[in-house]
Protein backbone atom coordinates (compact mmCIF):
# COMPACT_ATOMS: atom_id res chain seq x y z
CA UNK A 1 0.00 0.00 0.00
CA UNK A 2 1.34 3.61 -1.05
CA UNK A 3 3.08 5.32 1.73
CA UNK A 4 0.41 8.14 3.52
CA UNK A 5 2.02 11.12 3.32
CA UNK A 6 2.65 12.69 7.33
CA UNK A 7 -0.02 14.97 8.44
CA UNK A 8 0.60 16.42 11.89
CA UNK A 9 -2.89 17.12 13.24
CA UNK A 10 -4.77 17.44 16.77
CA UNK A 11 -7.99 15.63 17.53
CA UNK A 12 -10.85 16.69 19.22
CA UNK A 13 -12.97 14.71 21.04
CA UNK A 14 -16.89 15.43 22.46
CA UNK A 15 -18.39 12.87 25.03
CA UNK A 16 -22.04 14.11 24.46
CA UNK A 17 -25.05 12.74 25.31
CA UNK A 18 -26.26 10.28 22.96
CA UNK A 19 -22.55 9.78 21.40
CA UNK A 20 -18.74 9.58 21.18
CA UNK A 21 -17.35 11.76 18.36
CA UNK A 22 -13.61 12.11 17.25
CA UNK A 23 -12.12 14.70 14.76
CA UNK A 24 -8.59 15.03 13.07
CA UNK A 25 -7.81 18.42 12.21
CA UNK A 26 -4.61 18.86 10.11
CA UNK A 27 -2.59 21.88 10.63
CA UNK A 28 -4.75 23.74 7.84
CA UNK A 29 -7.40 23.24 10.13
CA UNK A 30 -8.71 20.88 7.66
CA UNK A 31 -11.22 18.19 9.31
CA UNK A 32 -9.65 15.10 7.75
CA UNK A 33 -10.99 12.35 9.97
CA UNK A 34 -14.29 11.62 11.40
CA UNK A 35 -15.82 9.06 13.40
CA UNK A 36 -18.97 8.68 16.37
CA UNK A 37 -20.20 5.73 18.03
CA UNK A 38 -23.37 6.16 19.29
CA UNK A 39 -24.77 4.43 22.57
CA UNK A 40 -27.65 3.50 22.00
CA UNK A 41 -27.15 2.14 18.21
CA UNK A 42 -23.30 0.48 18.89
CA UNK A 43 -23.35 -0.30 22.88
CA UNK A 44 -27.59 -1.60 23.29
CA UNK A 45 -26.38 -4.11 25.99
CA UNK A 46 -26.41 -0.32 28.05
CA UNK A 47 -30.02 -0.27 27.08
CA UNK A 48 -30.35 3.99 27.03
CA UNK A 49 -32.76 6.12 25.32
CA UNK A 50 -31.07 8.82 23.94
CA UNK A 51 -27.75 8.15 25.57
CA UNK A 52 -29.53 8.29 29.19
CA UNK A 53 -31.43 6.33 31.37
CA UNK A 54 -34.37 7.96 33.25
CA UNK A 55 -35.51 6.62 36.25
CA UNK A 56 -38.74 5.58 37.85
CA UNK A 57 -39.27 8.94 39.26
CA UNK A 58 -38.95 11.26 35.82
CA UNK A 59 -36.34 13.39 37.50
CA UNK A 60 -33.17 10.86 38.00
CA UNK A 61 -31.33 10.55 34.98
CA UNK A 62 -28.06 9.15 34.52
CA UNK A 63 -25.54 7.42 31.78
CA UNK A 64 -23.54 4.62 32.68
CA UNK A 65 -19.86 5.42 33.16
CA UNK A 66 -18.55 2.29 31.58
CA UNK A 67 -20.55 2.75 28.43
CA UNK A 68 -18.84 5.83 27.87
CA UNK A 69 -15.08 4.22 28.22
CA UNK A 70 -16.21 1.12 25.98
CA UNK A 71 -17.19 4.45 23.68
CA UNK A 72 -13.66 5.32 23.68
CA UNK A 73 -12.37 1.68 22.84
CA UNK A 74 -14.33 1.07 20.08
CA UNK A 75 -14.01 4.38 18.66
CA UNK A 76 -9.79 4.29 19.17
CA UNK A 77 -9.95 0.92 17.43
CA UNK A 78 -11.83 1.67 14.44
CA UNK A 79 -9.06 4.32 14.12
CA UNK A 80 -6.33 1.34 14.36
CA UNK A 81 -8.13 -0.66 11.77
CA UNK A 82 -8.35 2.27 9.21
CA UNK A 83 -4.90 2.62 9.50
CA UNK A 84 -5.41 6.23 11.16
CA UNK A 85 -1.60 7.32 11.13
CA UNK A 86 -1.42 8.30 15.34
CA UNK A 87 2.30 8.76 15.14
CA UNK A 88 0.89 12.28 13.98
CA UNK A 89 -0.99 13.28 16.54
CA UNK A 90 0.60 16.62 18.13
CA UNK A 91 -2.01 17.15 20.85
CA UNK A 92 -5.04 16.23 21.44
CA UNK A 93 -8.51 17.79 23.52
CA UNK A 94 -12.19 17.32 24.17
CA UNK A 95 -15.52 18.10 25.43
CA UNK A 96 -17.92 16.56 27.53
CA UNK A 97 -21.52 17.12 28.49
CA UNK A 98 -21.71 19.67 30.91
CA UNK A 99 -22.75 19.51 34.73
CA UNK A 100 -22.44 15.28 34.26
CA UNK A 101 -20.34 13.86 37.76
CA UNK A 102 -17.73 10.94 37.55
CA UNK A 103 -17.31 9.02 40.77
CA UNK A 104 -13.40 7.42 40.61
CA UNK A 105 -13.54 4.52 43.70
CA UNK A 106 -11.08 4.37 46.29
CA UNK A 107 -7.53 3.25 44.12
CA UNK A 108 -8.69 3.68 40.52
CA UNK A 109 -5.80 5.80 40.22
CA UNK A 110 -3.13 3.13 40.92
CA UNK A 111 -5.53 1.78 37.90
CA UNK A 112 -5.08 4.20 35.70
CA UNK A 113 -1.49 4.79 36.05
CA UNK A 114 -0.48 1.20 35.09
CA UNK A 115 -3.38 0.13 32.10
CA UNK A 116 -1.97 -2.54 30.36
CA UNK A 117 -1.62 -1.83 26.30
CA UNK A 118 -2.64 -5.79 25.79
CA UNK A 119 -6.20 -4.94 27.29
CA UNK A 120 -9.30 -2.38 26.40
CA UNK A 121 -10.17 0.23 28.50
CA UNK A 122 -13.25 -0.75 29.79
CA UNK A 123 -11.90 -4.05 30.69
CA UNK A 124 -9.43 -2.75 33.40
CA UNK A 125 -11.64 0.02 34.53
CA UNK A 126 -14.65 -2.45 35.67
CA UNK A 127 -13.86 -2.09 39.06
CA UNK A 128 -12.88 2.07 39.55
CA UNK A 129 -16.27 4.33 40.06
CA UNK A 130 -17.85 3.89 43.11
CA UNK A 131 -20.66 4.86 41.68
CA UNK A 132 -21.54 3.44 37.89
CA UNK A 133 -24.51 5.36 36.56
CA UNK A 134 -23.23 9.35 36.64
CA UNK A 135 -25.76 11.74 36.74
CA UNK A 136 -25.82 13.77 34.08
CA UNK A 137 -27.11 17.33 33.40
CA UNK A 138 -30.69 16.22 32.04
CA UNK A 139 -31.70 14.95 35.99
CA UNK A 140 -34.04 17.16 37.85
CA UNK A 141 -34.08 15.47 41.05
CA UNK A 142 -31.98 17.91 43.56
CA UNK A 143 -33.94 20.62 44.03
CA UNK A 144 -33.67 20.48 47.91
CA UNK A 145 -30.14 20.55 47.37
CA UNK A 146 -30.26 23.78 45.42
CA UNK A 147 -33.12 25.73 47.43
CA UNK A 148 -29.97 23.98 50.89
CA UNK A 149 -27.14 26.19 48.58
CA UNK A 150 -28.83 29.22 48.07
CA UNK A 151 -30.05 29.33 51.64
CA UNK A 152 -26.58 28.61 52.57
CA UNK A 153 -25.10 31.04 50.29
CA UNK A 154 -28.04 34.23 50.71
CA UNK A 155 -29.82 33.57 48.54
CA UNK A 156 -30.50 32.76 44.55
CA UNK A 157 -28.83 36.27 43.06
CA UNK A 158 -26.02 36.24 45.54
CA UNK A 159 -24.45 32.64 44.51
CA UNK A 160 -25.20 33.80 40.57
CA UNK A 161 -23.03 36.42 41.32
CA UNK A 162 -20.21 34.44 42.64
CA UNK A 163 -20.51 31.09 40.86
CA UNK A 164 -22.18 32.04 37.16
CA UNK A 165 -25.45 31.14 38.01
CA UNK A 166 -28.24 30.44 40.65
CA UNK A 167 -28.99 26.73 41.87
CA UNK A 168 -29.93 24.66 39.23
CA UNK A 169 -30.83 21.21 39.73
CA UNK A 170 -28.63 19.52 37.04
CA UNK A 171 -25.41 21.66 38.46
CA UNK A 172 -22.72 19.29 39.57
CA UNK A 173 -22.36 20.83 43.32
CA UNK A 174 -25.98 19.79 43.83
CA UNK A 175 -25.77 16.35 42.28
CA UNK A 176 -22.51 15.75 44.51
CA UNK A 177 -24.71 16.67 47.53
CA UNK A 178 -27.68 14.34 46.70
CA UNK A 179 -24.93 11.12 46.45
CA UNK A 180 -23.60 12.27 49.92
CA UNK A 181 -26.84 12.37 51.17
CA UNK A 182 -28.09 9.43 49.89
CA UNK A 183 -25.31 7.32 49.20
CA UNK A 184 -22.71 8.28 52.09
CA UNK A 185 -20.85 5.05 51.85
CA UNK A 186 -20.28 5.07 48.00
CA UNK A 187 -19.07 8.87 48.60
CA UNK A 188 -16.95 8.27 51.20
CA UNK A 189 -15.52 5.06 48.77
CA UNK A 190 -15.02 8.15 46.26
CA UNK A 191 -11.62 9.54 46.55
CA UNK A 192 -11.96 11.36 43.06
CA UNK A 193 -14.90 13.04 41.49
CA UNK A 194 -14.71 14.72 37.56
CA UNK A 195 -16.81 16.29 35.28
CA UNK A 196 -17.72 14.28 32.39
CA UNK A 197 -14.45 16.81 30.55
CA UNK A 198 -11.79 15.67 33.15
CA UNK A 199 -13.10 12.00 33.36
CA UNK A 200 -12.59 12.14 29.59
CA UNK A 201 -8.99 13.91 29.41
CA UNK A 202 -8.04 11.58 32.07
CA UNK A 203 -8.14 8.39 30.80
CA UNK A 204 -5.38 9.74 27.88
CA UNK A 205 -3.51 11.47 30.87
CA UNK A 206 -3.14 7.78 32.55
CA UNK A 207 -3.60 9.90 35.57
CA UNK A 208 -6.59 12.15 37.00
CA UNK A 209 -7.25 15.49 34.72
CA UNK A 210 -8.30 18.79 36.67
CA UNK A 211 -11.60 20.14 36.19
CA UNK A 212 -10.67 23.13 33.86
CA UNK A 213 -12.29 26.46 34.75
CA UNK A 214 -14.64 26.91 31.99
CA UNK A 215 -16.30 23.51 32.57
CA UNK A 216 -15.87 24.08 36.32
CA UNK A 217 -18.17 27.02 35.89
CA UNK A 218 -21.51 24.52 35.54
CA UNK A 219 -20.79 23.30 38.93
CA UNK A 220 -22.37 26.15 41.20
CA UNK A 221 -18.93 25.60 43.35
CA UNK A 222 -16.15 27.81 41.18
CA UNK A 223 -15.87 31.76 42.22
CA UNK A 224 -16.15 32.78 38.49
CA UNK A 225 -13.95 35.62 39.24
CA UNK A 226 -11.31 34.24 41.60
CA UNK A 227 -11.24 31.17 39.56
CA UNK A 228 -11.21 29.31 43.15
CA UNK A 229 -13.71 27.28 44.64
CA UNK A 230 -15.83 28.39 47.12
CA UNK A 231 -15.45 26.88 50.49
CA UNK A 232 -18.67 27.95 51.25
CA UNK A 233 -20.33 26.09 48.60
CA UNK A 234 -18.31 22.85 48.88
CA UNK A 235 -19.06 23.29 52.59
CA UNK A 236 -22.90 22.90 51.70
CA UNK A 237 -22.60 20.40 49.51
CA UNK A 238 -20.53 17.53 51.13
CA UNK A 239 -17.39 17.37 53.48
CA UNK A 240 -13.65 16.68 51.89
CA UNK A 241 -14.86 18.55 48.96
CA UNK A 242 -11.97 19.53 47.70
CA UNK A 243 -9.46 17.04 48.06
CA UNK A 244 -12.41 14.84 45.77
CA UNK A 245 -12.31 17.93 43.38
CA UNK A 246 -8.60 18.67 42.66
CA UNK A 247 -7.61 22.15 42.29
CA UNK A 248 -9.55 23.87 39.08
CA UNK A 249 -7.28 25.04 35.65
CA UNK A 250 -7.23 27.36 33.15
CA UNK A 251 -9.08 25.54 30.21
CA UNK A 252 -6.27 26.35 27.88
CA UNK A 253 -3.89 24.13 30.14
CA UNK A 254 -1.62 21.63 28.92
CA UNK A 255 -2.67 18.96 31.66
CA UNK A 256 0.19 16.73 30.65
CA UNK A 257 1.67 13.57 28.23
CA UNK A 258 -1.02 11.28 26.72
CA UNK A 259 -0.69 8.38 28.88
CA UNK A 260 2.00 5.30 27.84
CA UNK A 261 -1.38 2.94 27.12
CA UNK A 262 -1.67 4.83 23.95
CA UNK A 263 1.86 5.25 22.90
CA UNK A 264 1.90 1.63 23.09
CA UNK A 265 -1.82 -0.02 22.21
CA UNK A 266 -2.09 2.60 19.22
CA UNK A 267 1.26 4.24 18.79
CA UNK A 268 0.71 7.72 19.56
CA UNK A 269 3.92 9.83 19.62
CA UNK A 270 5.45 10.21 23.72
CA UNK A 271 5.47 14.35 23.12
CA UNK A 272 1.47 14.04 22.40
CA UNK A 273 0.30 16.46 24.51
CA UNK A 274 -2.73 16.01 26.67
CA UNK A 275 -4.56 19.75 26.66
CA UNK A 276 -7.38 20.02 29.41
CA UNK A 277 -10.91 19.33 28.25
CA UNK A 278 -13.80 21.11 28.72
CA UNK A 279 -17.72 21.59 28.71
CA UNK A 280 -19.62 20.97 25.04
CA UNK A 281 -20.63 24.17 25.12
CA UNK A 282 -17.65 26.25 25.76
CA UNK A 283 -15.88 24.17 22.98
CA UNK A 284 -18.96 24.91 20.65
CA UNK A 285 -18.13 28.57 21.15
CA UNK A 286 -14.20 27.37 20.69
CA UNK A 287 -15.33 25.88 16.83
CA UNK A 288 -17.35 28.60 16.24
CA UNK A 289 -14.70 30.85 16.21
CA UNK A 290 -16.38 33.40 18.16
CA UNK A 291 -14.74 36.69 19.53
CA UNK A 292 -15.32 39.48 21.63
CA UNK A 293 -18.50 40.72 20.65
CA UNK A 294 -19.96 38.44 19.34
CA UNK A 295 -22.89 36.24 19.53
CA UNK A 296 -23.82 32.69 18.28
CA UNK A 297 -27.27 32.17 17.77
CA UNK A 298 -28.68 27.95 17.91
CA UNK A 299 -32.19 28.22 16.57
CA UNK A 300 -33.45 24.48 17.22
CA UNK A 301 -35.98 22.90 19.36
CA UNK A 302 -35.25 25.19 21.87
CA UNK A 303 -32.85 28.10 20.99
CA UNK A 304 -29.76 28.56 22.43
CA UNK A 305 -27.77 31.89 22.89
CA UNK A 306 -23.75 31.99 23.00
CA UNK A 307 -22.50 35.21 23.99
CA UNK A 308 -18.80 36.78 25.01
CA UNK A 309 -19.11 38.95 27.68
CA UNK A 310 -16.02 40.93 29.34
CA UNK A 311 -17.91 42.06 32.13
CA UNK A 312 -20.50 39.62 33.29
CA UNK A 313 -23.43 40.51 34.88
CA UNK A 314 -24.79 36.87 36.37
CA UNK A 315 -28.52 37.17 37.31
CA UNK A 316 -31.06 35.08 37.85
CA UNK A 317 -31.85 33.50 34.50
CA UNK A 318 -29.02 32.24 32.23
CA UNK A 319 -25.41 31.17 32.83
CA UNK A 320 -21.94 32.59 33.05
CA UNK A 321 -19.50 30.36 32.81
CA UNK A 322 -15.32 31.45 32.43
CA UNK A 323 -14.18 31.90 28.82
CA UNK A 324 -12.58 28.70 27.42
CA UNK A 325 -10.31 30.72 25.15
CA UNK A 326 -9.71 34.08 27.32
CA UNK A 327 -8.77 33.51 30.76
CA UNK A 328 -9.42 37.22 31.40
CA UNK A 329 -13.17 36.50 29.95
CA UNK A 330 -16.18 34.93 30.03
CA UNK A 331 -19.14 33.62 28.25
CA UNK A 332 -23.03 33.11 28.73
CA UNK A 333 -25.67 30.49 28.25
CA UNK A 334 -29.66 31.61 27.42
CA UNK A 335 -31.77 28.75 26.67
CA UNK A 336 -35.62 29.97 25.35
CA UNK A 337 -37.21 26.66 25.02
CA UNK A 338 -40.18 28.38 22.59
CA UNK A 339 -38.06 27.88 19.75
CA UNK A 340 -38.60 25.72 16.48
CA UNK A 341 -41.27 23.67 17.79
CA UNK A 342 -43.36 27.42 18.32
CA UNK A 343 -42.12 28.72 15.07
CA UNK A 344 -43.56 25.68 13.63
CA UNK A 345 -46.95 26.10 14.72
CA UNK A 346 -47.42 29.54 13.58
CA UNK A 347 -46.25 28.54 10.72
CA UNK A 348 -49.15 25.84 9.99
CA UNK A 349 -51.59 27.86 11.86
CA UNK A 350 -50.97 31.36 10.25
CA UNK A 351 -48.87 30.18 7.34
CA UNK A 352 -50.70 27.38 5.94
CA UNK A 353 -47.73 24.98 7.14
CA UNK A 354 -45.97 26.36 4.28
CA UNK A 355 -42.50 27.98 4.97
CA UNK A 356 -42.96 29.83 1.93
CA UNK A 357 -45.66 31.67 3.08
CA UNK A 358 -44.53 31.98 6.28
CA UNK A 359 -41.18 33.86 4.37
CA UNK A 360 -43.88 35.86 2.08
CA UNK A 361 -45.50 37.20 5.97
CA UNK A 362 -42.24 38.48 6.98
CA UNK A 363 -41.48 39.78 3.50
CA UNK A 364 -44.82 41.78 3.38
CA UNK A 365 -44.64 43.08 6.68
CA UNK A 366 -42.84 46.38 7.86
CA UNK A 367 -40.01 46.29 10.40
CA UNK A 368 -41.54 46.83 13.79
CA UNK A 369 -45.15 45.85 12.46
CA UNK A 370 -46.89 48.52 12.80
CA UNK A 371 -46.12 48.47 17.22
CA UNK A 372 -47.70 45.32 17.22
CA UNK A 373 -45.66 42.76 19.81
CA UNK A 374 -46.07 39.48 20.78
CA UNK A 375 -45.37 37.04 22.77
CA UNK A 376 -45.47 33.00 22.30
CA UNK A 377 -44.93 30.67 24.91
CA UNK A 378 -47.53 27.38 24.35
CA UNK A 379 -44.75 25.69 27.09
CA UNK A 380 -43.52 27.45 30.18
CA UNK A 381 -40.87 29.65 28.69
CA UNK A 382 -37.54 29.54 30.82
CA UNK A 383 -35.99 32.94 30.00
CA UNK A 384 -38.22 34.25 32.04
CA UNK A 385 -40.50 31.80 33.05
CA UNK A 386 -43.93 32.87 31.24
CA UNK A 387 -46.25 30.56 29.71
CA UNK A 388 -49.22 31.41 27.36
CA UNK A 389 -49.65 33.69 24.19
CA UNK A 390 -50.27 37.24 25.05
CA UNK A 391 -50.34 39.79 21.88
CA UNK A 392 -50.38 44.16 22.44
CA UNK A 393 -51.91 46.96 19.59
CA UNK A 394 -49.24 49.58 19.03
CA UNK A 395 -51.56 51.41 22.05
CA UNK A 396 -50.41 48.78 24.46
CA UNK A 397 -53.56 47.27 24.40
CA UNK A 398 -54.03 43.72 24.96
CA UNK A 399 -55.59 41.75 21.78
CA UNK A 400 -56.76 38.33 21.29
CA UNK A 401 -55.49 37.75 17.61
CA UNK A 402 -53.78 39.50 15.07
CA UNK A 403 -53.74 39.25 10.86
CA UNK A 404 -51.98 36.36 9.74
CA UNK A 405 -48.83 38.30 8.63
CA UNK A 406 -48.65 40.53 11.47
CA UNK A 407 -48.84 37.06 13.80
CA UNK A 408 -45.73 35.63 11.70
CA UNK A 409 -43.94 38.96 12.08
CA UNK A 410 -44.47 39.48 15.93
CA UNK A 411 -43.50 35.76 16.64
CA UNK A 412 -40.14 36.18 14.89
CA UNK A 413 -39.80 40.15 16.29
CA UNK A 414 -41.01 39.11 19.86
CA UNK A 415 -38.37 36.34 19.81
CA UNK A 416 -35.37 37.95 18.71
CA UNK A 417 -36.12 41.26 21.17
CA UNK A 418 -36.50 38.72 24.06
CA UNK A 419 -32.95 37.07 23.26
CA UNK A 420 -31.26 40.81 22.37
CA UNK A 421 -32.77 42.14 26.48
CA UNK A 422 -31.85 38.80 27.62
CA UNK A 423 -28.41 38.75 27.05
CA UNK A 424 -27.73 42.62 27.68
CA UNK A 425 -29.19 42.14 31.16
CA UNK A 426 -26.13 39.31 31.18
CA UNK A 427 -23.89 42.49 30.21
CA UNK A 428 -23.68 41.73 26.36
CA UNK A 429 -23.85 44.67 23.96
CA UNK A 430 -23.77 44.95 20.24
CA UNK A 431 -20.39 46.57 18.98
CA UNK A 432 -19.77 48.13 15.88
CA UNK A 433 -17.77 45.04 14.95
CA UNK A 434 -20.39 42.61 16.17
CA UNK A 435 -21.41 40.02 14.00
CA UNK A 436 -24.08 37.19 14.98
CA UNK A 437 -23.43 33.31 13.92
CA UNK A 438 -26.41 31.55 13.58
CA UNK A 439 -26.82 27.97 13.07
CA UNK A 440 -30.37 26.01 13.32
CA UNK A 441 -32.75 24.09 11.54
CA UNK A 442 -34.58 27.96 11.31
CA UNK A 443 -31.02 29.49 10.39
CA UNK A 444 -31.93 28.11 6.48
CA UNK A 445 -34.38 30.57 6.14
CA UNK A 446 -33.01 33.97 5.22
CA UNK A 447 -35.82 35.70 6.02
CA UNK A 448 -35.88 34.74 9.50
CA UNK A 449 -32.14 35.89 9.25
CA UNK A 450 -33.32 39.18 7.83
CA UNK A 451 -35.21 39.97 11.49
CA UNK A 452 -32.30 38.94 13.52
CA UNK A 453 -29.89 40.94 11.49
CA UNK A 454 -32.40 43.98 11.54
CA UNK A 455 -33.52 43.45 15.67
CA UNK A 456 -29.74 43.18 16.77
CA UNK A 457 -28.19 46.07 14.09
CA UNK A 458 -25.87 43.45 13.03
CA UNK A 459 -24.96 40.90 10.30
CA UNK A 460 -26.16 37.14 10.33
CA UNK A 461 -23.82 34.45 8.97
CA UNK A 462 -24.47 31.11 8.63
CA UNK A 463 -22.43 28.39 10.11
CA UNK A 464 -22.38 24.50 10.45
CA UNK A 465 -21.96 23.47 14.39
CA UNK A 466 -22.32 19.88 13.73
CA UNK A 467 -18.89 19.24 15.10
CA UNK A 468 -18.36 22.44 16.84
CA UNK A 469 -17.74 20.76 20.35
CA UNK A 470 -15.32 18.21 18.27
CA UNK A 471 -13.46 20.52 16.04
CA UNK A 472 -13.33 23.60 18.92
CA UNK A 473 -12.12 20.66 20.84
CA UNK A 474 -8.90 20.46 18.33
CA UNK A 475 -8.45 24.11 17.78
CA UNK A 476 -7.92 24.19 21.10
CA UNK A 477 -5.26 21.53 21.34
CA UNK A 478 -3.38 23.58 18.54
CA UNK A 479 -3.63 26.27 20.94
CA UNK A 480 -2.60 25.56 24.37
CA UNK A 481 1.08 26.11 25.17
CA UNK A 482 1.47 28.12 22.60
CA UNK A 483 1.80 32.09 23.23
CA UNK A 484 -0.54 33.70 20.64
CA UNK A 485 -4.46 34.84 20.91
CA UNK A 486 -6.73 31.95 20.28
CA UNK A 487 -7.58 33.67 17.16
CA UNK A 488 -4.00 34.15 15.48
CA UNK A 489 -4.48 30.46 15.63
CA UNK A 490 -7.69 29.70 14.47
CA UNK A 491 -7.21 32.62 11.54
CA UNK A 492 -6.94 29.36 8.74
CA UNK A 493 -10.63 27.63 9.53
CA UNK A 494 -13.41 27.95 6.89
CA UNK A 495 -15.15 31.23 7.38
CA UNK A 496 -19.34 31.30 7.75
CA UNK A 497 -21.11 32.58 4.85
CA UNK A 498 -22.67 36.08 5.43
CA UNK A 499 -26.73 35.43 5.02
CA UNK A 500 -28.21 38.78 6.12
CA UNK A 501 -27.05 42.78 7.29
CA UNK A 502 -29.46 45.12 8.48
CA UNK A 503 -31.77 46.83 6.71
CA UNK A 504 -31.04 50.66 6.67
CA UNK A 505 -33.37 52.21 10.07
CA UNK A 506 -33.70 49.25 11.39
CA UNK A 507 -31.77 50.42 14.08
CA UNK A 508 -34.22 53.59 15.14
CA UNK A 509 -36.68 50.92 14.68
CA UNK A 510 -35.54 48.65 17.46
CA UNK A 511 -34.30 51.23 19.76
CA UNK A 512 -37.78 52.29 20.12
CA UNK A 513 -39.63 49.20 20.81
CA UNK A 514 -37.29 46.83 22.41
CA UNK A 515 -37.96 49.22 26.07
CA UNK A 516 -41.46 48.80 25.32
CA UNK A 517 -40.96 45.04 24.76
CA UNK A 518 -39.03 44.69 27.95
CA UNK A 519 -41.96 46.46 29.52
CA UNK A 520 -44.74 44.17 28.52
CA UNK A 521 -42.96 41.49 29.20
CA UNK A 522 -42.36 42.37 33.22
CA UNK A 523 -46.33 43.58 33.25
CA UNK A 524 -46.83 39.82 31.79
CA UNK A 525 -44.71 38.77 34.60
CA UNK A 526 -46.31 40.37 37.55
CA UNK A 527 -49.35 39.32 36.65
CA UNK A 528 -48.15 35.68 35.87
CA UNK A 529 -46.08 35.55 39.29
CA UNK A 530 -48.02 38.41 40.94
CA UNK A 531 -46.10 41.35 42.40
CA UNK A 532 -42.26 41.24 42.99
CA UNK A 533 -40.99 39.93 46.81
O1 LIG B 1 -26.98 21.65 30.38
C1 LIG B 1 -26.48 22.10 29.39
C2 LIG B 1 -25.81 23.43 29.40
O2 LIG B 1 -26.01 24.10 30.65
C3 LIG B 1 -26.48 21.30 28.14
O3 LIG B 1 -26.21 22.10 27.01
C4 LIG B 1 -25.45 20.19 28.23
O4 LIG B 1 -24.15 20.74 28.23
C5 LIG B 1 -25.63 19.26 27.05
F1 LIG B 1 -24.74 18.23 27.11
Amino acid sequence: MAERAARPCCLGWDFSTQQVKVVAVDAELNVFYEDSVNFDRDLPEFGTQGGVHIHKDGLTVTSPVLMWVQALDIILERMKASGFDFSQVLALSGAGQQHGSVYWKAGASRVLTSLSPDLLLHKQLQACFSIRDSPVWMDSSTTAQCRRLEAAMGGAQALSGLTGSRAYERFTGNQIAKIYQQNPEAYSQTERISLVSSFAASLFLGSYAPIDYSDGSGMNLLQIQDKVWSQVCLGACAPHLEEKLGAPVPSCSVVGAISSYYIQRYGFPPGCKVVAFTGDNPASLAGMRLEEGDIAVSLGTSDTLFLWLQEPMPALEGHVFCNPVDVQHYMALLCFKNGSLMREKIRDESASCSWSDFSEALRSTEMGNGGNLGFYFDVMEITPEIIGRHRFSAENRQVSAFPRAVEIRALIEGQFMAKRIHAEGLGYRVMPKTKILATGGASRNRDILQVLADVFGAPVHVTDTANSACVGSAYRAFHAGTDVPFSEVVKLAPNPRLAATPTPGAAQVYEALLPQYAKLEQRILSQTQGPPE
